[in-house]
Protein backbone atom coordinates (compact mmCIF):
# COMPACT_ATOMS: atom_id res chain seq x y z
CA UNK A 1 0.00 0.00 0.00
CA UNK A 2 1.70 3.46 -0.89
CA UNK A 3 1.69 6.27 2.08
CA UNK A 4 0.01 8.84 2.29
CA UNK A 5 1.88 11.74 0.12
CA UNK A 6 2.55 14.70 2.70
CA UNK A 7 1.51 18.06 1.25
CA UNK A 8 4.05 19.96 0.94
CA UNK A 9 4.44 22.63 3.72
CA UNK A 10 2.89 26.59 3.42
CA UNK A 11 6.34 28.42 4.04
CA UNK A 12 9.76 26.48 3.78
CA UNK A 13 10.80 25.66 6.98
CA UNK A 14 13.72 27.37 6.94
CA UNK A 15 11.67 30.62 6.56
CA UNK A 16 8.98 29.98 9.26
CA UNK A 17 11.69 28.81 11.94
CA UNK A 18 13.67 32.24 11.41
CA UNK A 19 11.27 34.44 9.58
CA UNK A 20 13.68 37.65 9.55
CA UNK A 21 16.07 36.06 7.09
CA UNK A 22 13.37 34.77 4.78
CA UNK A 23 12.34 37.33 1.84
CA UNK A 24 10.07 39.92 2.21
CA UNK A 25 8.06 42.02 -0.76
CA UNK A 26 8.41 45.98 0.10
CA UNK A 27 6.67 48.49 -2.35
CA UNK A 28 8.20 52.26 -2.96
CA UNK A 29 6.15 54.91 -4.37
CA UNK A 30 6.74 57.61 -6.66
CA UNK A 31 4.23 60.78 -6.34
CA UNK A 32 3.98 64.16 -7.58
CA UNK A 33 2.82 65.85 -4.37
CA UNK A 34 1.17 69.51 -4.38
CA UNK A 35 -0.10 71.69 -1.64
CA UNK A 36 -3.56 69.86 -1.72
CA UNK A 37 -3.05 67.55 1.68
CA UNK A 38 -6.60 65.90 0.67
CA UNK A 39 -5.95 64.93 -2.66
CA UNK A 40 -1.89 64.02 -1.91
CA UNK A 41 -3.42 61.51 0.93
CA UNK A 42 -5.82 60.22 -1.42
CA UNK A 43 -2.50 59.34 -3.71
CA UNK A 44 -1.18 57.77 -0.99
CA UNK A 45 -4.64 56.03 0.02
CA UNK A 46 -4.49 54.42 -3.49
CA UNK A 47 -0.60 53.50 -3.25
CA UNK A 48 -1.01 51.72 -0.19
CA UNK A 49 -4.48 49.83 -1.38
CA UNK A 50 -2.25 48.99 -4.56
CA UNK A 51 1.13 47.51 -2.37
CA UNK A 52 -1.46 45.54 -0.32
CA UNK A 53 -3.04 43.99 -3.43
CA UNK A 54 0.68 42.91 -4.17
CA UNK A 55 0.94 41.45 -0.37
CA UNK A 56 3.54 43.57 0.31
CA UNK A 57 4.67 44.00 3.85
CA UNK A 58 5.90 47.44 4.00
CA UNK A 59 4.88 50.78 1.91
CA UNK A 60 7.88 53.16 1.64
CA UNK A 61 6.64 57.02 0.76
CA UNK A 62 8.64 59.90 -0.41
CA UNK A 63 9.58 63.23 1.34
CA UNK A 64 7.01 65.71 1.86
CA UNK A 65 4.50 62.96 0.20
CA UNK A 66 1.81 64.91 2.26
CA UNK A 67 2.29 68.45 1.10
CA UNK A 68 5.04 70.32 -1.13
CA UNK A 69 4.50 73.86 -0.06
CA UNK A 70 5.32 76.67 -2.56
CA UNK A 71 7.09 78.94 -0.01
CA UNK A 72 8.94 78.03 3.17
CA UNK A 73 6.46 80.52 5.38
CA UNK A 74 3.13 77.89 4.04
CA UNK A 75 5.59 75.04 5.36
CA UNK A 76 6.12 76.23 8.90
CA UNK A 77 2.10 77.76 8.77
CA UNK A 78 0.91 74.08 8.07
CA UNK A 79 3.08 72.31 10.30
CA UNK A 80 1.31 69.29 12.42
CA UNK A 81 2.41 67.37 15.27
CA UNK A 82 2.91 64.11 14.92
CA UNK A 83 -0.35 63.43 16.49
CA UNK A 84 -2.16 65.58 14.06
CA UNK A 85 -4.58 64.73 10.96
CA UNK A 86 -1.59 63.39 8.20
CA UNK A 87 -0.17 60.96 10.53
CA UNK A 88 -3.30 59.91 12.01
CA UNK A 89 -4.86 59.65 8.51
CA UNK A 90 -2.15 57.43 7.38
CA UNK A 91 -1.89 55.25 10.51
CA UNK A 92 -5.37 54.35 9.60
CA UNK A 93 -4.11 52.64 5.93
CA UNK A 94 -1.39 51.03 7.83
CA UNK A 95 -4.04 49.36 10.05
CA UNK A 96 -6.62 48.91 7.47
CA UNK A 97 -3.81 46.95 5.67
CA UNK A 98 -1.75 45.26 8.06
CA UNK A 99 1.19 46.99 6.56
CA UNK A 100 4.22 48.77 7.53
CA UNK A 101 4.49 52.33 6.43
CA UNK A 102 7.49 54.80 6.01
CA UNK A 103 6.26 58.22 6.04
CA UNK A 104 9.44 59.53 4.05
CA UNK A 105 9.24 63.27 5.63
CA UNK A 106 6.21 65.33 7.36
CA UNK A 107 6.35 68.96 8.21
CA UNK A 108 6.27 68.91 12.37
CA UNK A 109 5.28 71.62 14.08
CA UNK A 110 8.35 71.57 16.94
CA UNK A 111 7.04 73.94 20.01
CA UNK A 112 8.82 73.06 22.57
CA UNK A 113 12.14 73.79 20.89
CA UNK A 114 11.87 77.19 20.94
CA UNK A 115 12.70 77.39 16.93
CA UNK A 116 10.03 78.76 14.98
CA UNK A 117 10.86 76.76 12.27
CA UNK A 118 9.31 73.58 11.27
CA UNK A 119 11.23 69.64 11.59
CA UNK A 120 11.53 67.57 8.30
CA UNK A 121 10.61 63.85 10.33
CA UNK A 122 10.29 60.53 9.03
CA UNK A 123 7.81 58.33 11.16
CA UNK A 124 7.84 54.69 10.99
CA UNK A 125 4.18 53.17 11.58
CA UNK A 126 3.63 49.88 12.42
CA UNK A 127 1.08 47.30 10.43
CA UNK A 128 -0.85 48.32 13.98
CA UNK A 129 -0.77 52.02 13.00
CA UNK A 130 1.23 52.77 15.86
CA UNK A 131 4.58 54.98 15.78
CA UNK A 132 7.03 52.42 15.57
CA UNK A 133 10.25 54.06 17.82
CA UNK A 134 11.99 57.26 17.57
CA UNK A 135 11.08 59.51 14.52
CA UNK A 136 13.97 61.01 12.64
CA UNK A 137 14.26 64.42 12.00
CA UNK A 138 16.23 65.15 8.65
CA UNK A 139 19.95 66.17 10.11
CA UNK A 140 21.39 67.64 6.39
CA UNK A 141 19.18 70.53 4.64
CA UNK A 142 19.17 71.20 1.31
CA UNK A 143 20.53 75.32 0.81
CA UNK A 144 21.52 75.09 -2.84
CA UNK A 145 21.83 77.50 -5.78
CA UNK A 146 20.85 76.88 -9.75
CA UNK A 147 18.97 73.79 -8.47
CA UNK A 148 14.89 75.45 -9.13
CA UNK A 149 12.76 75.45 -12.63
CA UNK A 150 14.22 78.90 -13.41
CA UNK A 151 17.39 78.21 -11.97
CA UNK A 152 16.46 79.87 -8.88
CA UNK A 153 17.67 77.83 -4.94
CA UNK A 154 16.57 76.24 -2.54
CA UNK A 155 16.89 77.40 1.54
CA UNK A 156 16.07 74.73 3.36
CA UNK A 157 17.46 75.55 6.52
CA UNK A 158 15.47 79.27 6.38
CA UNK A 159 12.16 76.89 7.34
CA UNK A 160 13.80 73.86 9.05
CA UNK A 161 15.64 72.93 12.27
CA UNK A 162 18.20 69.84 11.93
CA UNK A 163 17.58 67.14 13.82
CA UNK A 164 20.84 66.00 15.95
CA UNK A 165 19.88 61.96 16.09
CA UNK A 166 19.94 58.79 13.64
CA UNK A 167 17.53 56.67 14.01
CA UNK A 168 16.75 52.84 13.22
CA UNK A 169 14.07 50.28 13.41
CA UNK A 170 14.23 46.57 14.35
CA UNK A 171 11.05 45.01 12.15
CA UNK A 172 10.66 41.45 11.07
CA UNK A 173 11.55 42.58 7.39
CA UNK A 174 15.26 43.50 8.87
CA UNK A 175 16.62 46.69 10.54
CA UNK A 176 15.61 49.64 8.95
CA UNK A 177 18.48 52.87 9.03
CA UNK A 178 17.13 56.15 8.40
CA UNK A 179 17.88 59.01 6.23
CA UNK A 180 15.91 61.57 3.80
CA UNK A 181 16.52 63.28 0.85
CA UNK A 182 19.45 65.47 1.07
CA UNK A 183 21.56 63.13 3.61
CA UNK A 184 22.55 61.24 0.87
CA UNK A 185 24.79 63.18 0.07
CA UNK A 186 26.61 62.60 3.15
CA UNK A 187 28.00 59.10 3.30
CA UNK A 188 29.37 59.41 7.22
CA UNK A 189 25.68 58.76 7.77
CA UNK A 190 25.20 55.44 5.96
CA UNK A 191 28.41 54.11 7.78
CA UNK A 192 27.12 54.89 10.95
CA UNK A 193 23.31 53.29 10.34
CA UNK A 194 25.31 50.03 8.83
CA UNK A 195 28.23 49.60 11.71
CA UNK A 196 26.66 51.37 14.47
CA UNK A 197 22.78 50.54 13.93
CA UNK A 198 23.52 47.21 12.39
CA UNK A 199 21.27 48.08 9.66
CA UNK A 200 19.71 45.82 6.83
CA UNK A 201 18.31 48.10 4.94
CA UNK A 202 18.73 51.67 4.19
CA UNK A 203 16.03 54.55 3.30
CA UNK A 204 16.28 57.80 1.38
CA UNK A 205 12.57 59.16 0.91
CA UNK A 206 13.31 61.93 -1.42
CA UNK A 207 12.24 65.15 -3.12
CA UNK A 208 15.27 65.24 -5.25
CA UNK A 209 15.75 68.32 -8.24
CA UNK A 210 14.96 67.27 -11.65
CA UNK A 211 18.30 68.86 -12.13
CA UNK A 212 20.71 67.60 -9.12
CA UNK A 213 18.71 64.31 -10.11
CA UNK A 214 19.09 63.61 -13.39
CA UNK A 215 23.67 64.19 -12.49
CA UNK A 216 23.72 62.25 -8.92
CA UNK A 217 20.31 60.28 -7.88
CA UNK A 218 21.04 57.16 -8.94
CA UNK A 219 24.90 56.45 -8.78
CA UNK A 220 24.50 58.40 -4.89
CA UNK A 221 21.78 55.40 -4.20
CA UNK A 222 23.84 52.86 -5.59
CA UNK A 223 27.59 53.43 -4.09
CA UNK A 224 25.61 53.76 -0.55
CA UNK A 225 24.21 50.51 -0.72
CA UNK A 226 27.44 48.89 -2.11
CA UNK A 227 29.91 50.98 0.69
CA UNK A 228 27.27 49.34 3.19
CA UNK A 229 26.06 46.16 1.57
CA UNK A 230 22.45 47.30 2.42
CA UNK A 231 19.36 47.22 0.63
CA UNK A 232 18.40 51.23 -0.57
CA UNK A 233 14.57 51.81 -0.52
CA UNK A 234 14.26 55.44 -2.29
CA UNK A 235 10.79 56.65 -2.53
CA UNK A 236 10.79 59.79 -4.78
CA UNK A 237 8.85 62.71 -5.97
CA UNK A 238 8.05 63.14 -9.59
CA UNK A 239 7.16 65.59 -11.94
CA UNK A 240 5.68 69.18 -11.68
CA UNK A 241 4.31 70.82 -7.80
CA UNK A 242 4.16 74.25 -9.06
CA UNK A 243 5.69 76.75 -11.55
CA UNK A 244 9.40 76.43 -9.25
CA UNK A 245 9.64 72.98 -7.94
CA UNK A 246 9.86 69.86 -10.44
CA UNK A 247 11.48 66.45 -9.39
CA UNK A 248 13.68 64.00 -10.69
CA UNK A 249 11.47 61.05 -9.78
CA UNK A 250 13.05 57.44 -10.71
CA UNK A 251 11.35 56.17 -7.06
CA UNK A 252 14.00 52.67 -6.74
CA UNK A 253 14.77 49.91 -4.79
CA UNK A 254 18.65 48.77 -4.96
CA UNK A 255 20.20 45.29 -3.40
CA UNK A 256 23.78 45.01 -1.72
CA UNK A 257 25.33 44.44 -4.88
CA UNK A 258 24.25 47.63 -5.86
CA UNK A 259 21.87 46.47 -8.74
CA UNK A 260 18.61 48.25 -9.03
CA UNK A 261 15.83 45.45 -8.05
CA UNK A 262 12.82 47.93 -8.74
CA UNK A 263 12.50 51.15 -10.43
CA UNK A 264 9.65 53.90 -11.56
CA UNK A 265 10.22 56.51 -14.83
CA UNK A 266 9.80 59.54 -14.38
CA UNK A 267 7.92 61.07 -16.33
CA UNK A 268 6.32 58.15 -18.25
CA UNK A 269 5.39 56.00 -15.47
CA UNK A 270 4.60 58.78 -12.90
CA UNK A 271 2.96 58.31 -9.92
CA UNK A 272 2.44 54.32 -8.72
CA UNK A 273 4.99 51.84 -6.79
CA UNK A 274 7.32 49.29 -7.58
CA UNK A 275 7.61 46.45 -6.09
CA UNK A 276 10.96 44.18 -4.89
CA UNK A 277 11.76 41.27 -2.96
CA UNK A 278 14.22 41.82 0.54
CA UNK A 279 16.01 39.17 1.00
CA UNK A 280 18.10 39.05 3.96
CA UNK A 281 19.42 35.48 3.09
CA UNK A 282 21.59 37.74 0.02
CA UNK A 283 22.37 40.71 2.28
CA UNK A 284 24.60 37.78 4.71
CA UNK A 285 25.79 35.70 1.49
CA UNK A 286 26.98 39.04 -0.25
CA UNK A 287 28.14 40.31 3.32
CA UNK A 288 30.38 36.47 3.92
CA UNK A 289 31.71 36.95 0.37
CA UNK A 290 32.96 40.10 1.01
CA UNK A 291 33.57 41.11 4.87
CA UNK A 292 34.10 44.87 4.57
CA UNK A 293 32.84 45.38 8.50
CA UNK A 294 35.97 43.15 9.17
CA UNK A 295 38.26 44.88 6.75
CA UNK A 296 37.81 48.61 7.37
CA UNK A 297 40.02 51.01 9.32
CA UNK A 298 38.31 53.60 9.73
CA UNK A 299 40.59 56.97 9.39
CA UNK A 300 40.21 59.14 11.68
CA UNK A 301 43.21 60.48 13.56
CA UNK A 302 43.31 57.95 16.53
CA UNK A 303 44.15 55.69 14.14
CA UNK A 304 46.46 57.04 11.46
CA UNK A 305 48.53 60.11 10.76
CA UNK A 306 46.41 62.28 8.52
CA UNK A 307 48.96 65.13 7.45
O1 LIG B 1 9.88 69.35 2.83
C1 LIG B 1 9.52 69.67 1.71
O2 LIG B 1 8.56 70.40 1.44
C2 LIG B 1 10.26 69.05 0.61
N1 LIG B 1 11.64 68.96 0.93
C3 LIG B 1 12.53 69.00 -0.02
O3 LIG B 1 12.16 69.08 -1.16
C4 LIG B 1 13.99 68.95 0.31
C5 LIG B 1 14.44 70.26 0.88
S1 LIG B 1 14.14 71.67 -0.14
N2 LIG B 1 14.69 68.63 -0.91
C6 LIG B 1 15.89 68.07 -0.92
O4 LIG B 1 16.51 67.77 0.09
C7 LIG B 1 16.45 67.80 -2.32
C8 LIG B 1 17.89 67.39 -2.33
C9 LIG B 1 18.43 67.33 -3.70
O5 LIG B 1 17.74 67.49 -4.68
C10 LIG B 1 19.86 67.05 -3.89
O6 LIG B 1 20.57 66.68 -2.93
O7 LIG B 1 20.30 67.17 -5.04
Amino acid sequence: MAAPTPSPPAVAADARSNPTRGRTRVAVAQMCSTEDVEANLSTCAELARRAAELECVALFLPEAFARISRSGKASIATAESLDGPIVRACAAMAREHGMWMSLGGVAERDDAGGDARRRNTHVLLTPLGTIHGEPYRKIHLFDAEGVGVGGGGLMESEWTAPGRELTSHATDFGTVGVSVCYDVRFPDVYQALRFEHGADILIVPSAFTKITGRAHWEVLLRARAIETQCYVVAAAQCGRHSETRESYGHAMIIDPWGEIVAKLDDPEEGVGIAVGEISLEYVDEVRRKMPIASHRRPVRRENFTLG
